[in-house]
């Protein structure tokens, strides 16, 4: 059976070549060599996002998006500059794209931006595989549970035997509980829906509430304003994941604009580097 039917057509490509990556099919989360594996020594996040919160900033990991497949265009800056201009507006972490095809990543940009900068870096990527978890060091990796469904336990596993930390991206109750069950911690709900690619930041709202407390919850996608960042903090959201708005124009001033939301309320509220 198609079990990618209902996605959007994008979506489907990217997971087939994701599969293609991990050369799963899909079946089974093929094993790296133990020798070959990755063993990383991860910057925490948790302490970025409290140094953040500590120094009045809102914990933002800011994210290197090159392009994908609802931006128009690929910004061709070195990534590296992007990622010190992202720091410098106060971004706890950041976000690495790895994903080929459709985002303009590679793993190559990820290992220079990790050099670079001392925050955390999660590595944006869509792993269906264990094999991909070795593809290169990262503080932290994203597992997806709409794509890796009841592999997600296996995944985890793998990924912490890296000594990756996880974050584990869900859209709705159903996902929440199973990553929940699975054991994660660390738990993204993202506001962009797969099947249609609609971005409605009522999806965190309707699903923060049934978030574990002790979890780490972080707002993916869509937040595009310090008054969309005010909104998702308000619903519970320890941290924000934002790529299209900071990407799109001043790098350092979009940042800052998201990570000062909750100090600079005078500042008007559209687009963060316009309106700034
Ligand atoms: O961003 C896309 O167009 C996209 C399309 C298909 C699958 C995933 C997609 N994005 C992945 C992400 O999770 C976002 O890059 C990330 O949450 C940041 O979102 P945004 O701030 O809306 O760029």
């Amino acid at each position: 059976m198609d079990d990618t039917a209902e996605l959007d057509p994008a979506v489907r490509s990217i997971l087939a070549a994701a599969r293609d990556r991990a050369g799963t099919g899909g079946r089974e989360t093929d094993e790296t060599a133990a020798s070959d594996r990755s063993s990383v020594d991860p910057r925490d996040l948790r302490a970025a996002f409290e140094r953040a919160e500590a120094d009045g900033r809102v914990p933002v990991i800011a994210e290197v998006k090159p392009t994908s497949p609802t931006t128009e265009g690929t910004r061709e800056d070195d990534p590296v500059e992007l990622a010190e201009s992202m720091v410098a507006g106060g971004a706890a972490a950041l976000s690495v794209l790895t994903e080929p095809e459709h985002f303009g990543g590679s793993t190559e940009t990820l290992e220079r931006v990790r050099e670079a900068v001392d925050v955390p870096v999660l590595r944006k990527d869509f792993i269906v595989g264990a094999s991909q978890l070795d593809a290169v060091e990262s503080d932290v990796v994203l597992l997806i549970a709409r794509f890796v469904g009841d592999d997600l336990p296996e995944l985890l596993a793998a990924a912490r035997d890296r000594e990756f930390q996880v974050l584990v991206e869900v859209h709705d109750r159903e996902e929440l509980a199973a990553a929940v069950d699975a054991g994660a911690t660390l738990i993204g709900v993202n506001n962009r829906d797969l099947a249609e690619l609609e971005v409605d930041l009522g999806t965190f709202e309707s699903v923060a509430p049934a978030v574990p407390d002790d979890a780490t919850l972080i707002a993916e996608s869509g937040i595009a304003t310090p008054a969309d960042a005010r909104r998702m903090r308000a619903a519970g959201a320890d941290a924000l994941l934002v790529g299209s708005a900071i990407m799109d124009g001043d790098v350092e001033a979009n940042t800052r604009a998201l990570t000062r939301a909750e100090t600079d309320t005078h500042s008007t509220d559209d687009a963060p580097e316009t309106r700034i």
